[in-house]
């Protein structure tokens, strides 16, 4: 049942407790998991990478098996129909054209006494592309995280995803990622696949940059190895927050809080909205759905412990609880979106109107559907080109430049008490005495 609060002190308490869903102490124990498999899989290689697929995934391989064979790819193609090849195809376009619109580029300035200064952007050698495959597969994680690895140019482009029942990789995952130019593929999940991606073992090469969004071990685990490696950001499981007036139908915003909670039963589903009426309907759509959901068990848990209708008095106000929670997504299913957006600060995505679902978003609309969760909002953005790209800095200086600079480069480095930095320039601009 969606729950419906009215008090504003304690829809603050609620949303901060789900926001804290993937820090509070009950993760603690995940936490100890993770690091134990990242230290193992770091000391042992493909031994413990094989061990805990084994003990997590229970598919027990060797490690010449853990990579996707051609024929394998060849066979995917047999397997999937040529109206989803179709659509997996259409998906990619919108995606590449979205990440090609405003790729960064180097740049130099040239500034008075021949000073020259800029970026220049280069690509990681090496991308690891997470895509989930616990509770569902994610063809749609391939290109949202392959794609803008390929625009920014990244020479060698691994995946890793969890092994299905019978050992293999779901077909349609492997399609796409052909289609999107992924360069190896390995049949290995969680915190263990973060951990060889991170490391390398004797089987997966160690990479620069790990992306691609997971569920709470996943999640935990590039937080761990961040550093190590770089990641685009925190993307654990998926949130939905709807903002509704009374004109929403209730019918389809309780359809879009049950396409997040269908993902995990850690995910959240919230709404807030002006008009009591719409939670109550809301609430009763979502029974409705409900009743023979396939997801249904999965769903209803995310639904009972981390779903909820909130009821306000302005939709201004909904703003404000929306800009605490910092959500992955957020729905403007209200009259004027685009009035309300100068109010809203912190969001992965932002959907408006009433006929812009998520769903959307999450296959083909063009914006990456990799997007920070637990409020990381706050800080981080979705996953983009810029995510595969680096900067260098460029400087060059000439003789007068630096003539000119020294004096205060001096007084700097004598507070500083670097003699060395200040010599630096000295022997280059003062005359031998
Ligand atoms: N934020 C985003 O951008 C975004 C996008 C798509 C999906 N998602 C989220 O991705 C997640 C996908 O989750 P999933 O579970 O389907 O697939 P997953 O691939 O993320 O996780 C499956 C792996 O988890 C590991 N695992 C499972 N139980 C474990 C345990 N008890 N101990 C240690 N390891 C364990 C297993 O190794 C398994 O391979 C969902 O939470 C979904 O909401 C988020
Ligand atoms: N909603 C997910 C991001 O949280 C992305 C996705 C993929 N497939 C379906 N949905
Ligand atoms: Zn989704």
């Amino acid at each position: 049942m969606l729950r419906i609060i009215n008090q504003w002190t304690e829809a603050q308490a609620e949303l901060r407790r789900i926001c804290d869903r993937a820090h509070d102490e009950q993760i603690f124990n995940k936490e100890a998991t993770v690091r134990e498999v990242l230290q193992a899989v770091k000391r042992k290689g493909d031994e413990a990478l094989l061990a805990y697929t084994q003990e997590f995934d229970q598919q027990s391989f060797t490690a010449d098996q853990l990579r996707v064979t051609g024929s394998e790819l060849d066979a995917a193609y047999r397997q999937v129909p040529d109206k989803l090849v179709a659509a997996i195809r259409l998906a990619k376009k919108q995606i590449e054209a979205f990440h090609r619109m405003r790729v960064p580029q180097s740049w130099v300035n040239f500034g008075d006494d021949n000073i020259v200064l800029g970026k220049r952007y280069t690509p990681v050698d090496r991308a690891g592309l997470y895509v989930p495959g616990g509770r569902a597969s994610y063809p749609s994680t391939v290109l949202m995280n392959a794609v803008p690895a390929k625009v920014a140019e990244v020479p060698r482009v691994a995946m890793v995803t969890p092994p299905g029942p019978d050992g293999k990789v779901n077909p349609v995952v492997l399609v796409a990622a052909q289609e999107a130019g992924v360069d190896e593929i390995y049949r290995v999940g969680g915190a263990q696949a973060i951990a060889a991606l991170a490391y390398g073992t004797e089987t997966v090469p160690q990479v620069d940059v790990i992306t691609g969004p997971g569920n709470i071990y996943v999640m935990l685990a590039k937080k761990q190895v961040y550093g190590t490696v770089g990641i685009d950001s925190l993307a654990g499981p998926s949130e939905v927050l709807v903002i509704a007036d009374s004109q929403a139908d209730p019918n389809h915003v309780a359809a879009d809080l049950l396409a997040q909670a269908e993902h995990d039963p850690m995910a959240a589903a919230i709404l807030i909205t002006d008009d009591a009426n719409l939670a109550e309907k809301v609430a009763k759509c979502v029974e409705e759905q409900l009743v023979d959901h396939p997801r249904r068990t999965l769903t209803e848990k995310a639904i009972a412990h981390y779903g909820m209708a909130i009821v306000v008095d302005s939709l201004e106000a909904a703003a404000a609880l929306s800009n605490e929670f910092a959500p992955e997504h957020l729905e403007l299913e209200i009259a004027e979106p685009w009035d309300l957006l100068p109010k809203i600060r912190h969001a992965g995505a932002i959907f408006l109107g009433y006929s812009t679902p998520e769903a959307v978003g999450d296959y083909l609309a063009g914006p990456n559907h990799t997007l920070p969760t637990s409020g990381a909002a706050r800080y981080a953005s979705p996953l983009c080109v810029e995510t595969f790209l680096k900067h260098s800095s460029l400087i060059e200086y000439s003789p007068t430049a630096l003539q000119k600079m020294a004096g205060a480069i001096d007084l700097m480095t004598a507070a500083e008490g670097l003699p060395s930095h200040g010599y630096s320039v000295k022997v280059r601009t003062e005359e031998p005495s």
